[in-house]
């Protein structure tokens, strides 16, 4: 499934997350995995430390560069506009790519630089053509609309938690009606306990599936961009087993009744409060 974002551009719905993918030959062979069972877009961070490897895990797959979707993200501590520069062409040295995909401000920061700085720089890429999307991670409405008001380009997506227990009908709202796509990150909440919960469970039952690949199913089915993360072969495989049934409307709507507000991960809040500095 491909979606098409608002700068015209198109990006494959389900993709490869890499988030504590080690470096070296477990990321390479996460990567070429990947790709041989059908992933075209891999979502990986500075952060994550394992660029090299994602970037020598595309260039084994043996697909053409073109047919692949590849983002990576600033870290925080990058932030402002010369140093977006500099960490994006340390990030596609690392990659081993002449151009990017996707480019996102990973938190909204504002201590070290302001996250709208980052965002410029990011704009520069993107007009130089270096980059051919730019987006942002982990904004609340409030940070959106700020940015919203000063940019020149809109960010085509906005990736944040979300998964059952967790799935922000108000941001999901607000960025439909900006023409911004959510993409989920975390969307099997990281393995927790959502892969057990008996709705899940009995849904998964119904349709032959695994539970994963219910939960998968739920965010492409609500027009989320989603990009579950394993490093295990059978795990990678699975995940990208989902184009063979279809929740119903009774489905969609057991899982959407899983919402307890319940993030596993930081509250952005405090980010751009400046505490979750690393
Ligand atoms: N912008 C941001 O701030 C953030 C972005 N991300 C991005 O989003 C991606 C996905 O999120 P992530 O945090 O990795 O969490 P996920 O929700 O994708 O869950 C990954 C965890 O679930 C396990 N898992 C994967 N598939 C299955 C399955 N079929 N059945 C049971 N368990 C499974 C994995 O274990 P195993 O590897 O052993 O299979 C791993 O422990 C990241 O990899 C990263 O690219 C993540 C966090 C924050
Ligand atoms: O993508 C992510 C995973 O790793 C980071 C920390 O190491 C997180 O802060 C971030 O959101």
């Amino acid at each position: 499934m491909i979606v098409t974002l608002n700068n015209g551009v198109k990006m494959p719905q389900l993709g490869f997350g890499v988030f504590k993918v080690e470096d070296g030959q477990v990321a390479v062979d996460a990567v070429k995995k990947a790709v041989e069972v059908g992933y075209r877009s891999i979502d990986t961070a500075a952060i994550y430390k394992n660029e090299r490897g994602v970037g020598q895990g595309i260039k084994e797959s043996g697909v053409p560069r073109e047919e692949l979707f590849i983002t990576t993200k600033v870290w925080n501590s990058d932030q402002g506009y010369d140093t977006t520069l500099k960490a994006f062409d340390e990030s596609m040295e690392k990659l081993g790519l002449d151009y990017l995909d996707l480019y996102l401000v990973h938190w909204p920061m504002p201590k070290v630089g302001k996250y709208v700085e980052t965002y410029r720089a990011m704009e520069k890429l993107y007009k130089e053509g270096r980059v051919r999307a730019i987006g942002v991670c982990n904004f609340h409405i409030p940070h959106l609309e700020h940015l919203l008001s000063e940019c020149e380009v809109k960010p085509v997506l906005n990736q944040v938690e979300l998964h059952p227990y967790f799935s922000q009908p108000e941001l999901r709202e607000f960025c439909e009606k900006n023409d911004i796509f959510v993409e989920a990150w975390g969307p099997l909440m990281q393995g927790g306990e959502v892969l057990n919960h008996s709705v899940v469970q009995s849904i998964a039952v119904k349709h032959r599936k695994t539970p994963a690949q219910v939960i998968i199913r739920w965010h492409l089915q609500n027009n989320i961009i989603v990009i579950p993360k394993s490093a295990n072969p059978t795990r990678i495989s699975e995940n990208f087993d989902v184009f063979d049934f279809e929740l119903d409307a009774e489905d969609l709507s057991r899982i959407d009744g899983l919402n307890t507000n319940q993030r596993i991960g930081a509250d952005p809040q405090d980010f751009y409060r400046g505490s979750h500095l690393e």
